[in-house]
């Protein structure tokens, strides 16, 4: 008896994708239920050089799902080619390609990710909003090297000592406050604490101000990404860390450089984060 292999969608030379944004993060998103596609680290890096490449935040990429409750697989990797758990503006554009595209004519989409299933509402007004799931404050969830859970943490980085709030929103993020976001220490201090010892996969660094009960200005340097026009997880982390800090109420506004995010929490350790938003599509290519 001979073994034959059988490859329904042979690897293309050519990859078709969508380029989209979220609030001006923006992505490369590939079908790879209709098209094979190999990923290394250098091709995603070639693909988002902005001078050299098509020019993105981050890669999404949709698959079938594993398991049958569940509508698709939603896998990210950042511009510097790493594969990381979970991306909130991301998950809108995916919301929304999936649906647009036709894969889906459902508008409740249940997604499989790195660190567990997400559910996406495409909404009337035309807006998608995020279960999220329940913000996590244990340190090793991060994880994060802290000797016990604690609300705030000393961070010692480039010899000075920095207060900061730790959450995991799927993916892990420091949060710093600040009290005026446009003098924020984003350059200074963004990849010294992305790849800070206490973070051994590295953390998404948020710069987050309080506006008032209800409002938060937010700048993010991201793992793998540098500084973005906007960071959903990281907007869902300022409020859910805001909110622990009792600084923030329930429903809150988070400002970003590329726009606002409604952000909803009630404080309970296993209620979700609820994240509302635009996922706009840029145009079609192929590469
Ligand atoms: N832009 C994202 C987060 C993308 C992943 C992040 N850089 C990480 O490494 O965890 C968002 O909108 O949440």
């Amino acid at each position: 008896m001979s073994v034959q292999s059988v490859e329904t969608h042979p690897a293309s030379q050519t990859v078709k994708f969508t380029k989209m944004q979220g609030l001006g993060n923006d992505f490369m998103v590939i079908d790879c239920i209709n098209q094979s596609v190999e990923f290394t680290t250098e091709k995603i890096r070639q693909w988002s050089d902005r001078n050299f490449g098509i020019g993105f935040d981050q890669l999404l990429v949709v698959e079938n799902a594993s398991q049958e409750s569940v509508d698709f697989r939603y896998r990210i990797f950042n511009a510097d080619g790493s594969e990381v758990q979970q991306c909130g503006n991301g998950a809108r554009c995916f919301a929304r390609y999936v649906y647009d595209k036709g894969l889906t004519d459902k508008t409740e989409i249940y997604v499989e990710t790195a660190s567990g299933v997400i559910v996406l509402y495409i909404e009337d007004s035309g807006l998608v909003r995020v279960n999220m799931g329940a913000p996590n404050f244990e340190p090793s969830s991060l994880p994060f090297l802290a000797p016990a859970r604690q609300e705030e943490y000393a961070l010692n980085v480039l010899g000075e000592t920095l207060l900061i709030g730790a959450v995991s929103m799927g993916n892990p993020h420091a949060v710093l406050p600040v009290d005026d976001i446009k003098t924020a220490p984003v350059e200074k201090f963004g990849a010294a604490v992305e790849s800070h010892a206490s973070f051994p996969e590295r953390v998404n660094v948020g710069f987050a101000q309080k506006v008032d009960n209800s409002h938060i200005r937010l700048r993010v340097y991201e793992r793998g990404a540098a500084e973005t026009l906007a960071c959903g997880t990281g907007a869902c982390a300022a409020m859910a860390v805001f909110r622990l800090w009792q600084q923030v109420g329930d429903k809150v506004t988070v400002s970003l450089p590329g726009g606002d995010l409604l952000v909803e929490w009630n404080g309970q350790a296993d209620s979700p984060v609820w994240m509302s938003g635009p996922a706009i599509t840029v145009f079609e290519g192929e590469i």
